[in-house]
This record gives structure tokens, sequence and C-alpha cells, in this order.
């Protein structure tokens, strides 16, 4: 059985009067911090001069450079994006890390395709809530959690899982569960979930379902919402209740049709091709290309995301949320 942690598994202490530096105040960085914040833990930030810096400072942070903040941290949460870890943390980290501190990670990337390298005098640990940062904070602030994970790579010492579920109490994922991993199993299973069903096979399934409609003559006003709006409502079924519920809440002709046809679009081969997938990623073959892209200036990457933009599911959607204000960005 899985190992599963709660506020009554947490030891508060082993945080207080500690110096939190949060790396990084993007989408976790910024949610991240201002739970622990609220949670009554004492936390700065650590940045570049610009971009966000003005963001956490108007939100009453105290920011400094990267090297400045790791230097008078016991805790460094690194809340960079995963290809600009390494660098940083080269230049501006690790030479400023105190004797002891814990290097803290939401994703395990860089430490599993040994890109980092921690000395041996530092606890590792990873605390990954399994929700998108802004929802991190929402579900925060309505008293929630989202669930997160915890695993421990090097604990020197010997206090990283308190500190670690300390601070996963801290961000509001011990209020929903907290399972105990490793940095291997998190950042395949992560990598895994979100090309193969969370991100790019649900935008995959999306899109050509709109394109399917709207190439037949439909109007793509009906195809957005039928193929993209309506995703939302029905997640938020299975979300609540898994698949049953959904298919409680459907009526028994979409049931019949899910039976009859889900398995038509979602077959044997797409299963091939998610091993596949998933094999790419645990022998590295991922992470290499993510790292050359990198390298190599990402042009690839951004000519696919002007692309994916300029999609008319994309434009009419633009147009159809402007009449739905309760839709908040
Ligand atoms: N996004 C998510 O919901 C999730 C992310 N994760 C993991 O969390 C980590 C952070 O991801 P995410 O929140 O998406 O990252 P973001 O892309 O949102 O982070 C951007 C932040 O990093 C700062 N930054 C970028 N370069 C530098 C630099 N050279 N020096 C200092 N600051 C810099 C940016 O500052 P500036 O404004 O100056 O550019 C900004 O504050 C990753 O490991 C990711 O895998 C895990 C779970 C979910
Ligand atoms: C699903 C994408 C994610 O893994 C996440 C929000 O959990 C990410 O890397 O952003
Ligand atoms: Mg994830
Ligand atoms: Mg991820």
């Amino acid at each position: 059985m899985v190992t599963m942690y709660y506020e009554k598994d947490v030891n508060r202490a082993a945080l207080e009067g500690k110096t939190i530096a949060v790396i990084g105040y993007g989408s976790q960085g910024h949610s991240q911090a201002q739970n622990l914040r609220d949670s009554g833990f004492n936390v700065i930030i650590g940045l570049r001069k610009g971009g966000s810096w003005n963001q956490a400072e108007e939100d009453g942070f105290t920011v400094y450079s990267v090297a400045e903040a790791t230097a008078q941290a016991d805790v460094v949460q690194i809340l960079l994006p995963d290809e600009l870890q390494r660098k940083v943390y080269e230049e501006e980290i690790e030479p400023n890390l105190k004797d002891g501190a814990a290097l803290f990670f939401s994703h395990g990337f860089n430490i599993h395709y040994g890109q980092i390298q921690p000395p041996a005098n530092v606890d590792v640990v990873m605390v990954a809530p399994k929700g998108p940062g802004h929802l991190v904070r929402r579900v925060y602030v309505e008293g929630f959690g989202v669930p997160g994970l915890i695993a421990i790579e090097q604990n020197a010492t010997g206090k990283a899982m308190e500190i670690g579920l300390a601070y996963a109490s801290g961000v509001g994922a011990t209020r929903a569960g907290v399972i105990e991993t490793t940095f291997r199993e998190e950042t395949e299973t992560d990598l895994f979930g979100e090309q193969a069903v969370l991100c790019g096979g649900t935008s995959e399934l999306v899109k050509a379902g709109f394109e399917t409609l709207v190439e037949a003559g439909y109007k793509p006003e009906i195809a957005y919402f039928e193929c993209l709006h309506e995703l939302k409502l029905i997640v938020d079924l299975m979300y609540e209740g898994g698949l049953d519920y959904m298919r409680y809440s459907i009526s028994d002709t979409a049931e019949y049709g899910d039976y009859s046809s889900g398995n038509r679009i979602i077959n044997d081969d797409t299963k091939v091709e998610m091993k596949k997938i998933l094999g790419e990623i645990q022998d590295g073959t991922f992470a290499r290309n993510f790292i050359l892209e990198n390298q190599s200036g990402r042009a690839g990457f951004t000519a696919r995301r002007r692309l994916e933009k300029e999609h008319q599911l994309e434009t009419v959607g633009k147009q159809l949320r402007e009449m739905m204000a309760w839709i908040k960005k």
C-alpha cells in the first residue's frame, strides 16, 4: 500500500524560524511562495532583475538575486523552468548553498537526468504539487489543497523528510494527501502524463474533434463548445467521482456512444505509441531532445508555439470567452 501523508503527520517546527528561498516567481513560484507565507513561514524570493521581480515585490515579498537569496536560505526551492535550472544552479546556487541546507525541487528532471549534481552536505528533496501553479494557489485560498508527491534523494541532515512534509503542508498539499515517491518515479510519470494524456494527448484530441466538425461544415463556435468548453464540465465530474459518476450524469445515449466509439479513437495502436513514448522517457531520449532543442535556440519549439496559437480553435475560443466574463485567466 502506498504511503500517504496528511496534516496529522506534519511537524511544522521543522521549518519554523527557517528561511525558505523560492527561486523563480512563475507558475509554481508565485503560488508556492504565497501559500507558504500564508501558512506562517518565512519566505524570500530569488530572481533576476526585471520580469517577475516587480510582481513579487508588488505582492509584498523581499526579492534578492538568486545568489543572495540562496546564501540566506535554509531551504532553497528551485522553481525555474527545467531547461534553465542547470545553468542558474551552477552559476548562482551551488556556490552559495549553506552547509546543511535543503535543496528542493518540484519536478525531478534535472536530478534524475544528471543535469544537477548537488554536494553531499545538503538535503535533496522534492515536493511536487500535482496540479498547475495557478490552481495550487486558487485551491489553497479556497481552503483546500492540490495533492502532492514527496521524494528524498539525499538526507544529509537526517531531517529531510520532516522538512519536506512541513514544506508540503505549507503549500497546502497535506490537506489533500502527499504520496511518497522517488525522483525517478515522479519524473517519468509526470513526463508521461503531460505528453500522452494531460497536455499532448488531450490537446490533439480536442483539435482533431474540432477540425472534424468544422471540415464537415458545422459552425466553428459549436465545435468549440462541443470539443473544448464542455470538456471541463465532463472532467469536473470525473474529478469528483471518477468515470462512473461522469457516466451517471450523462445521458444513456452518451454512455452507449462512449462504450461503442471511445475505443475506436483510443485503441491498441494508441497504447503501442504510448508505450514507445514511455520508453523514450525512460531511456533518456526525450530529455536529450529537449536539452538539445534548448541549447540550439528552440527554433522548432518556437515555430510550433506560434502555429498552435494561430489555430482556428484558439481564435474562435478567444472571441467566445470574451462573452463569458466568469471565465478568468
Ligand atoms: N507549471 C506548473 O504548474 C508545474 C511546474 N512544475 C515544475 O516547477 C518548476 C517551475 O516551473 P514553472 O513554474 O512552470 O516555471 P515558469 O516558467 O513559470 O518560471 C518562470 C520563473 O523563472 C524565472 N527565471 C527564468 N530564468 C531565470 C534566471 N536566469 N534567473 C532567475 N530567475 C529566472 C522567471 O523570471 P522572469 O520573470 O525574470 O523571466 C520566472 O519568475 C519546474 O521544475 C516544473 O517542471 C511542477 C509541477 C507543475
Ligand atoms: C501537466 C503539466 C505539468 O506536469 C503539471 C502542471 O503538473 C507541468 O509540468 O506543468
Ligand atoms: Mg505534472
Ligand atoms: Mg510536468
